[in-house]
This record gives C-alpha cells, sequence and structure tokens, in this order.
C-alpha cells in the first residue's frame, strides 16, 4: 500500500470518507471505504465483511491489500483475530505479532500481517452484520485518534450494510410480492390517492385487456364504468375513515369493468388501504364474476326448472288419478293445468258422476293454495234455513239452537279453496251473498255486524244448465258471469271412447288390491259390454259396475254379467240411483232377449253351471232343463268353461 500522508488529520479522514463514499452505494461504496479506510489510518490493509452465521464465514464486501483490492475474499471465522471480534462483540486490537497469538491462521502469515484493529458492525437489532478491520505488515500501537477515526468508518460501514440488509429485504419481499402477484387468478391494481393507477398484476392485464403500460397512470375511470368508478372513489372514502386494521372492504358484484375492446365484465372486488410514505394507497383486488353470475343463473334456472317440473309431477300426480286420454278428457287436464295457477274462478259443468269434483280437487292441487284446505260445500245438501250460518258462520245465539260461536265454510277456506258442488241449488238470497263474497272477499257471519274479509278461491260445479236458470230467473245473471270467468265441462262418459275400458281396468285393479283378491283381467268382450253401455250415472256408475262385479265374483274371472246393467236396461238391485225416479218403460225385443239372457247366465252362475236337477239353473226359473237348455241355444248362452260366443 502507497503511503500517502504520513498522518492524517481527523477532518481530512472525514472528508475522505464522505468524499470518497457519498456518490457510492453498494460495492463501490465498500470498496471506497476501505481504501480510503486504509488510507486514513495509514495501514496496509482493510477490510469490511458480512457474516455468514449459517457457515460461521465472513465474506469480503470489500477488501483493499497493499494497493489493490482483492475479490471474493472469504474465510473460517474460528482461529482469526475476527473470531474475538465477533465473539467479544468490541473493538479489539492487536498492535503487534499477531501471528504469534493466531499460528493457525494462514493468511496472516502469507500477507506478512503483524498488526490488527477490528469492530463489529450491528444492525438495529443489535444484532452481528459482519465487521471492519485493518491490518499492518508493522506494528499498530493504540492511538486513540486512530481508533476514533476506525470507529467513523465503522459507523458509515454499519449504516450502509444496514441500507444494503433492508434494500435486499425489501427486494426480497417485493419479490415475494410479485410472484404472488404474477400468481393470482384475480386482478390487481394498486391506486395511489388520487384513484390513479401505479400497479397492475399481469391477471389484471388479462382481465382487463390493457398492457400494464397503459394502465398504470390512468385513473381509475379508465376501466371501470361510470357507477363503478364512483363507487370505489366513495369505497376509498369509507375506508380512509376506518381503523387501521380493518381496512378493507367487500364489493360485491356490483361493479363493471370496461375493458380494452369496449366490452364490459361484472366483478366483484374487495378493497384494501395501505399506508406508504405518509399517503394512502389502495389496493383493489378485482374478479370477474359473469362465469359464476352465469353459473348462478343456471343453477337458479334449474332450481327454478325443478320446481316447476315437482310442480308438474305433483300436478301430474293429482292429474294421475284423473283417468282418461280421449280427447275431451285431454282438453280438461289441459284446462286444469292452465287456470290452475291462476287464482280465476272455476266452473265445472258436467252430468252427475263424470268427475267434477275431482277435477276440483286437481285445480286445488295444482294450485299455489295447495297447502291450504280445500272446503267442500254440497249446495244441494244443506238445508235452505242452514245454508247462510254453513257458508257464513254465525254468533252465539244468532239464532235459536246457535249455542255457540261457529265458524262458517268461507272462514275455513281462508287462503285455500272452497269448492261448491251443485252450485245451482243456492236460493237466490244466498246467491247475492255469495255473490258479495267473490266480489269483495268479505261477508258478515250471522248475528254479527263485524265484516269478515277472506281470499278464498272459488272453485264451483253444477250438473244444471245456469244459463237457462238465468233466464227462468232462479240463477243471478251477475252470479253467473262471475262464475264463468273460466268453465270446464267435463264430457260424459259415453264421449269419452276408450276410456271406459281405461277406467274399467283402472277400478279393477284398485278394488281388487282394496279387497286382496287376485283376479284375471278383463275379457275382451267384457270390456266390449262396458264399452257399449250407455252408462246414465257416468264414472261412478262404472266404478260402482266394477266394485259389484268384483265382490261377485267366486274365482278369478271377474263376473260382469250379474253386476251389469243389460244393454241400457238394469235388474232393479243394478239401477243407477239417478235413474231411480225414472218411470218403469217399455222394452225392446231386444231388451226383452238381453234381460232373459242375462237371467239366463246369473241363474248358471248362481248354480255353478249345473242346469238339471234339484240344485240345477232350470229348477231355479221354475222351467224344464229342457226349455233352460233350449232358451240358452236360442240366446247363445254358453256354460262356464265354455267358450262363450255372443257379443251382445
Ligand atoms: N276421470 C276419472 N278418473 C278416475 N276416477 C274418476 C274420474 N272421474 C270420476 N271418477 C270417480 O268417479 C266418482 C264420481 O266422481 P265425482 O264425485 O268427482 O263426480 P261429480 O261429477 O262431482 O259427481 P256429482 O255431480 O254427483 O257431484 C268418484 O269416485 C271419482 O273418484
Amino acid at each position: 500500500m502507497k503511503k500517502k500522508t504520513a498522518s492524517l488529520s481527523e477532518e481530512a479522514a472525514l472528508r475522505l470518507i464522505v468524499e470518497g463514499t457519498v456518490s457510492e452505494t453498494g460495492t463501490e461504496f465498500f470498496r471506497a471505504l476501505v481504501r480510503n479506510l486504509a488510507a486514513a489510518v495509514q495501514t496496509n490493509g482493510a477490510w469490511v465483511t458480512e457474516y455468514l452465521p449459517e457457515t460461521n464465514r465472513l465474506r469480503a464486501l470489500a477488501f483493499w491489500l497493499g494497493d489493490k483490492h482483492l475479490d471474493s475474499y472469504e474465510h473460517d471465522v474460528p482461529g482469526t483475530p475476527c473470531e474475538a471480534v465477533l465473539t467479544e462483540r468490541k473493538l479489539v486490537h492487536y498492535p503487534d505479532r499477531i501471528v504469534e497469538i493466531y499460528p493457525q491462521e494462514p493468511d496472516l502469515r502469507s500477507f506478512n500481517i503483524v498488526s490488527y484493529l477490528g469492530v463489529p458492525l450491528f444492525d438495529a437489532r443489535g444484532e452481528i452484520m459482519g465487521h471492519l478491520a485493518v491490518m499492518d505488515t508493522k506494528p499498530l500501537p493504540s492511538d486513540p485518534r486512530i481508533i476514533s477515526l476506525f470507529e467513523i468508518f465503522a459507523a458509515r460501514a454499519a449504516a450502509e450494510l444496514r441500507r444494503l440488509r433492508t434494500e435486499r429485504e425489501l427486494r426480497g419481499r417485493e419479490e415475494q410480492v410479485s410472484a404472488l402477484l404474477q400468481s393470482v387468478m384475480d386482478g390487481v391494481v394498486v391506486l395511489d390517492a388520487t384513484l390513479r393507477i401505479v400497479r397492475v398484476n399481469p391477471a389484471a392485464e388479462r382481465l382487463t385487456g390493457y398492457s400494464a403500460e397503459a394502465l398504470i397512470g390512468q385513473d381509475s375511470k379508465w376501466f371501470l364504468a361510470g357507477e363503478s368508478a364512483k363507487l370505489i372513489a366513495n369505497c376509498t372514502n369509507e375506508l380512509t375513515g376506518m381503523p387501521h386494521d380493518a381496512r378493507h372492504l367487500w364489493i360485491p358484484s356490483q361493479l363493471t369493468v370496461l375493458r380494452a375492446d369496449r366490452t364490459r365484465f361484472p366483478a366483484e372486488a374487495t378493497l384494501s388501504c395501505f399506508e406508504n410514505q405518509g399517503g394512502p394507497f389502495y389496493t383493489l383486488i378485482l374478479r370477474n364474476v359473469d362465469d359464476r353470475l352465469t353459473a348462478e343463473r343456471q343453477i337458479a334456472l334449474l332450481a327454478a326448472e325443478r320446481e316447476y317440473l315437482r310442480g308438474e309431477r305433483a300436478q301430474d300426480s293429482v292429474l294421475g288419478e284423473l283417468i282418461g286420454a280421449s280427447r275431451s278428457m285431454l282438453e280438461v287436464r289441459a284446462a286444469i293445468k292452465q287456470v290452475a295457477v291462476t287464482d280465476a274462478t272455476v266452473l265445472i259443468h258436467g252430468e252427475t258422476g263424470t268427475g267434477k269434483e275431482l277435477v276440483a280437487e286437481a285445480i286445488h292441487a295444482a294450485s299455489t293454495r295447495k297447502t291450504k284446505p280445500l272446503v267442500r260445500v254440497n249446495c244441494a245438501a244443506i238445508p235452505a234455513s242452514l245454508m247462510e250460518s254453513e257458508f257464513f258462520g254465525h254468533e252465539k245465539g244468532a239464532f235459536t239452537g246457535a249455542v255457540t260461536k261457529r265458524e262458517g265454510r268461507f272462514s275455513l277456506a281462508d287462503d285455500g279453496t272452497i269448492f261448491l258442488d251443485e252450485v245451482g241449488e243456492l236460493p237466490l238470497d244466498l246467491q247475492a251473498k255469495l255473490l258479495r263474497v267473490l266480489q269483495e272477499g268479505e261477508f258478515e257471519p250471522l248475528g254479527s255486524t263485524k265484516t269478515k274479509k277472506v281470499d278464498v278461491r272459488v272453485v264451483a260445479a253444477t250438473n244444471r244448465d245456469l244459463a237457462e236458470m238465468v233466464k227462468e230467473g232462479t240463477f243471478r245473471e251477475d252470479l253467473y258471469y262471475r262464475l264463468h270467468v273460466f268453465p270446464i265441462m267435463v264430457p260424459p262418459l259415453r264421449e269419452r271412447g276408450d276410456d271406459v275400458v281405461l277406467l274399467a281396468n283402472a277400478f279393477m285393479q284398485r278394488f281388487s288390491e282394496r279387497m286382496g283378491r287376485q283376479l284375471d283381467p278383463l275379457h275382451r268382450e267384457d270390456l266390449h259390454r262396458l264399452a257399449s253401455y250407455d252408462w246414465p250415472g257416468n264414472i261412478r256408475e262404472l266404478q260402482n259396475v266394477i266394485e259389484r262385479a268384483i265382490i261377485l265374483t267366486h274365482g278369478t274371472r271377474v263376473n260382469l254379467t250379474r253386476a251389469l246393467p243389460v244393454a241400457g236396461v238394469s235388474f232393479p238391485d243394478n239401477e243407477p240411483e239417478t235413474e231411480s225416479t225414472d218411470k218403469p218403460r217399455i222394452l225392446t225385443i231386444e231388451e226383452l232377449e238381453a234381460l232373459e239372457r242375462e237371467n239366463l247366465r246369473r241363474a248358471l252362475d248362481a248354480c255353478g253351471g249345473k242346469i238339471s236337477g234339484a240344485s240345477g239353473a232350470a229348477q231355479l226359473l221354475g222351467v224344464p232343463a229342457s226349455t233352460f237348455s233350449s232358451r240358452m241355444k236360442a240366446l247363445g248362452v254358453l256354460r262356464h268353461g265354455e267358450q262363450e260366443k255372443r257379443s251382445s
């Protein structure tokens, strides 16, 4: 090392440090520092190191020896004068003959070192970061001026080393943050206090279609639709007023992001605030929720569809009880489906026993009121004097016999459906009251002055010609039109074609299951007989016939003969109720023959097919066996087991 001056004043040394290092940082700083330090204290060498605790080694940040820098110098701590510096954590001075103290340290010998002065460098927490040392090929006597100069250099070195470490740490963190930002799927946009974009991640570039260069420096309005930009501005205001540890907000699906191609997408975001250099910054984490919203919509749609299908299935299960595939019945089913979901009043027309009540049930079951009551009222079955109280209820003492207060059917049906069967039988005064309920939804119970309000859907049914009754003045025209909002005509069985067969088979199955009977399916010819019958009592009559036939059957083959009225003529016990009041009529020859044929069959059935003898069918009829047989032949009646070829 060239000695520039024999001795250097402290000020000159300080100037050396300042001037020699002011413009330098990092490696250059340390190189300047050790060079100037060696010059200041006039030693042969100086070095500044960083301590590597993992390997317990010292690595030179800069090493000046003689007249040059040694690059990449590193050595183990144990057995060196530096060890004393690190373990004693204070300035260590070996003024002379250092080789004798550290004979194992080869570099001391090879560099001809005889004296040493070293000091540890601490970080802000008091941990050793490294050390600064000077060494000389001649003795280095203890000189306070040298020591103080040396300590000035050491303080400067420690400061720079600390700065470097902080910088390195920051860089490490920044790299971590960058790596994180690079890898996240969500777009991250950092805004400054004026809501200008200062940083974006690649996902934000992808989401917006803008490059980072295009985005950085722009106002957040650049990529946010008007309302969304306002929302973000409001949120940032809100955030700055919040406690530091709670400065984040979730903005759910309310943002609209504008892409470079001017398309838009809905986004949800989290917005958080952090302080940097005294000012607030905001991190906006954006997520495109288009897919999610689409998926949610899809799920909602599927759920609605499922609900709809459930409803359909429920409807179908109710409609399933309404057997019939004829065109007219399909129309009835379609009408039920159509009107059920509305609150419209329905008037069901149809002959007796055609299934009007079943239709009313199906309407209720397929309506939104299905969980509420369906209250049935048969207007023909209630005495006129009790009808009003039955409909609207009464107060205690409202009339003789009204010992307690009683709710009427309309109150019971509140929120549900009332089925007014045989509505044509309503007396005129009650028709007026019914009209009021239909129009205003209100009535007064008998004996009460308080008006009751109800929400009741009315389904009425009649087998009478109400329009004709209006003309006759027995049915109110205004009520007729009020009821006639949605008329459904239930066709008689004779107009339903093969529905008879479907119904007969269904009833067979229903009753045989109910009675625990194993029965053969109905024969083709039985079905034919059923189909050719007129069915004045409609489905109720058919149902009765099948039920009766099963009861009368002993084996597995259903005995329709005794249950079925013959060609429109019935035995007295088979007479449909509706016909019971009809006058006896004159029979045709064919009808008489059919009746006789039926009678022969019944006799045969009753006697197990036996004709002659004490328990024979002939005796049952009181005729000789030969007469019985010839009548059988003439009328084409076959015995059990024989194949019948008749088609009546
Ligand atoms: N389409 C059908 N499918 C299955 N059963 C039916 C059908 N229609 C009617 N029924 C059955 O026939 C019987 C008579 O039906 P319902 O009481 O509904 O007829 P209605 O027209 O209301 O009779 P009324 O005019 O005498 O009041 C009931 O037992 C019912 O279950």
